[in-house]
């Protein structure tokens, strides 16, 4: 008898030494498997069972639970090395801002199907990647759930004008399968848009192709600095590449994916690199005119989005930033406009949701109030040091300053938050 792994969707690459199996799942995630039994042998993809065929039968179905076991939880991220919690039905997919969907009252909906990222900016709000000092576990939500919960969602907020965006806290592109997310999300949203944030890094020309193909409508991609020294500082990595960034964005630019570039602002440190990175998006948008029309707004959507850097309790801070308001940041951008329309150019850097369609529009109800207590069980591992996650309601609950002890008891919980159904809490005794 065999078992071939290959007809498994998530199983992206198999090895194996001995009877250890190495399973690379859903292309950055790892496991291994010790096989416990002596009639099997492993050729690449297929397992063959040698012994009799009813003790096979029994064997195969032993494999495939300690492979579903390990899965949910031996999970590895190869990028950030962190453990990786695979979330499936039941677990609810609202409620944390690490994985799953966020919807904030308004014609968009936020589409986090992982966490994790392979760069490490200086600067990040959610202090991604291996560096992390904070972030414990990662999450990774199945592809069917994930696309079933937001078809729901889409349908009880109104399809007509939506938008779906992939951000989250980590590099959205390195989803996978990402072309075929895109794809169900862009049949859902039939009359409006699918969005993505974006590093750059994992972006190939052939990514680029399949996610038009797909109909993604726009990228907003991070270029922080144009200088090959200081971008390498600002991602935090010696082989980031801003010239490779550059040219993905160019091929972006030629493709029917609308091109947005987001620099953010570190004062102080990147403030002549942040005006070379619009300048290089002014120069580029005029060398490479895109026509491509919002369904929202039934415009062409900015070809900036400028971020000004804000300290987080939970992120980064670079020691030599000073930290700016939005009012000199505004400033500093009119003077910009300013500059060009002395040019001729009529450049639009300072924003209003309306510029991309967003809109008001029927909310989620809150199922729980601020300061209601209610019994509950934690289920799972939680994203930072002290939290643990508990699932109630339909939504997920974020359990701070506790332990992981609390993991599998009943516990009575305080709701400390619940605004944008992102629902905090923590334990009373
Ligand atoms: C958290 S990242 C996630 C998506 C993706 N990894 C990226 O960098 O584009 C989303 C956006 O937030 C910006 N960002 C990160 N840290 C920030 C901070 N401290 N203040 C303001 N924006 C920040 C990034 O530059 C990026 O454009
Ligand atoms: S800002 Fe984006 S790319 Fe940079 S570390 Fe954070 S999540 Fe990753």
């Amino acid at each position: 008898m065999t078992l071939d792994l290959s007809k498994y969707r998530m199983i992206t690459n198999i090895k194996s030494k001995g009877n250890r199996l190495i399973l690379e799942i859903n292309k950055i995630y790892e496991v291994s498997i010790d096989i416990p039994y002596e009639e099997v042998e492993i050729e690449e993809s297929v397992i063959k069972i040698n012994t009799h065929p009813k003790r096979a039968e029994n064997l195969k179905m032993g494999i495939l639970n300690l492979i579903s076991y390990h899965i949910a939880n031996n999970l590895r991220s190869k990028i950030t090395k962190r453990r990786v919690i695979y979330i499936n039905e039941p677990f609810p997919l609202i409620g944390h801002t690490a994985f799953g969907l966020i919807e904030r009252g308004r014609n968009i909906i936020q589409v986090r199907g992982h966490c994790g990222c392979n760069l490490n900016c200086i600067f990040c709000s959610v202090d991604e990647g291996e560096f992390s000092k904070t972030r414990k576990n990662d999450y990774y939500v199945d592809i069917d759930y994930l696309i079933k919960e937001y078809k729901k969602l889409a349908e009880y907020k109104g399809i007509k004008k939506l938008e779906a965006h992939l951000d989250g806290q980590g590099e959205p592109s390195l989803y996978y399968p990402l072309v075929d997310l895109v794809q169900a999300l862009s049949d859902i949203n039939v009359e409006g848009i699918v969005s993505m944030q974006s590093n750059g890094t994992v972006l190939d020309y052939k990514l680029i192709d399949e996610l038009e193909e797909a109909g993604l409508h726009r990228i907003n991609l991070s270029i922080n600095a144009i200088d090959e020294k200081m971008a390498k500082m600002l991602a935090g990595r010696k082989d980031y590449n801003i010239n490779k960034i550059l040219d993905i964005a160019e091929y972006i630019k030629n493709s029917k994916i609308h091109l947005l570039i987001a620099p953010i602002l570190l004062p102080n440190i990147n403030d002549t690199e942040f005006k070379r990175v619009i300048d290089f998006a002014v120069d580029l948008d005029l060398r490479v005119k895109q026509n491509i029309i919002n369904p929202l707004t039934n415009k062409r959507d900015p070809i900036l989005g400028c971020q000004l850097c804000r300290v987080y309790q939970f992120g980064r801070k670079p020691k030599k930033m000073k930290v700016w308001n939005f009012e000199k940041f505004y400033e500093l951008l009119k003077k910009y406009e300013i500059e060009y329309k002395k040019r001729g150019l009529d450049v639009k850097l300072i924003l209003r949701p309306e510029d991309f369609g967003i809109h008001r529009r029927k909310r989620l109800p809150y199922p729980f109030k601020v300061g209601e207590v209610i019994r509950t069980k934690a289920i799972l591992d939680g994203r930072i040091k002290g939290e643990v996650l508990a699932a109630e309601r339909g939504r997920v609950i974020q359990i701070i300053n506790t332990n992981e002890d609390i993991i599998g008891k009943r516990v009575k919980v305080r709701i400390l938050r619940n605004k944008d159904n992102i629902i905090v809490g923590e334990v009373v005794k």
